[in-house]
């Protein structure tokens, strides 16, 4: 799958978890988020093409992708605890992670 593919099953998966309204749907959307966040760490964004896989910015790229893994897991884990509200709130945040990268990176 390419970034691009990628970024769009982030893109539906994290609608679907702001608008869920039930532990099922939430929990179903990380797990979508959390997969495709895997699979875009495999990847080069088009404007680093070229580059080694561990040129700084090829690191930078993944560190943002860690950044958001590791936030996704955090919603998950309070999902898993029933504490819907706590996750829904933690998932807010991934937006300024998706923002601070996109400028870099996109
Ligand atoms: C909630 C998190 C995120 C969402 C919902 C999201 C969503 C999107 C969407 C909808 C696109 C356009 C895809 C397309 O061209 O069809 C995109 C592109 C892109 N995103 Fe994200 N993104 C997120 C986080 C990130 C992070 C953390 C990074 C980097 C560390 C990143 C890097 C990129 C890059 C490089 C592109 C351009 C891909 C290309 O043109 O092939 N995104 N993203």
């Amino acid at each position: 799958r390419d970034l691009g593919e990628d970024m769009d099953i982030l893109n539906a998966n994290y609608s679907a978890v702001m608008k869920s309204d039930n532990p099922a749907a939430l929990k179903k959307g990380l797990a979508g988020m959390h997969e495709a966040a895997l699979d875009a760490r495999k990847g080069t964004p088009p404007k680093l093409k070229g580059q080694p896989a561990d040129s700084p910015q090829m690191k930078d790229f993944r560190q943002g992708i860690d950044t958001l893994i590791g936030q996704i897991e955090q919603a998950q884990a309070l999902a898993d605890k029933g504490d819907t509200q706590q996750a829904q709130t933690l998932a807010k945040q991934f937006q300024q992670t998706r923002n601070e990268n996109h400028a870099k990176f996109r």
